[in-house]
């Protein structure tokens, strides 16, 4: 009888958690986001941005939303460190990537990196939002724009979202 109820308060108290990954080349902002958002949405202040630095390891921010922990992992972007993401995958629940929207010369090398993430398949159920970062910067494309760039062919079957936003203003 106790675990019975034992159990019925763990369902009803205990939150879900998930884990988002962070994706995205280097200099996306991936790291400038996870910041912004840790100083809106808990009581720890993130990094200000001229303090972040190229990531190399995996930054981690937590979050709770309604009844869901939200543990973001945060991992570089230079191409050296792209072969780390897919470790990952595997207890990955959804994908945010991130595209500096204001640096077409890097909409390619974006567009390779993201193709690669969906072709996984330890990836197939994840839902994904894709960011079109760096909205305060006057020549950043909005997200259809980049969505019409980006042309993506494998996302018939999966839950995905085009976003505008900006790391430094929201
Ligand atoms: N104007 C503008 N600059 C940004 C924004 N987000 C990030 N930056 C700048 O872009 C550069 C890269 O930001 P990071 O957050 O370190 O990028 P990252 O994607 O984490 O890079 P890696 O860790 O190397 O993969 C830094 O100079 C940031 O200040 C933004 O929304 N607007
Ligand atoms: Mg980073």
């Amino acid at each position: 009888m106790f675990s019975l109820f034992y159990g019925l308060w763990k369902y009803i108290f205990t939150k879900t958690e998930f884990h988002v990954l962070i994706l995205g080349i280097d200099k996306a902002g991936k790291t400038t986001l996870l910041e912004k958002l840790k100083s809106v949405y808990s009581n720890v202040e993130g990094l200000p941005p001229d303090r972040i630095v190229p990531t190399v390891g995996l930054n981690i921010g937590r979050i709770e939303v309604s009844n869901s922990k939200l543990v973001f992992w945060d991992l570089g972007g230079q191409p050296g460190l792209r072969s780390i993401w897919e470790k990952y995958y595997e207890e990955a629940h959804a994908v945010v990537f991130v595209i500096d929207a204001a640096c077409p010369s890097r909409f390619e090398d974006s567009k390779t990196a993201l193709e690669k993430v969906l072709r996984n398949e330890d990836l197939q159920g994840a839902p994904l939002l894709i960011l079109a970062n760096k909205q305060d910067l006057p020549d950043a494309v909005s997200a259809d724009e980049l969505a019409r760039y980006l042309d993506l062919k494998k996302l018939d079957e999966r839950v995905c979202m085009f976003e505008a936003v900006s790391g430094y203003d929201g």
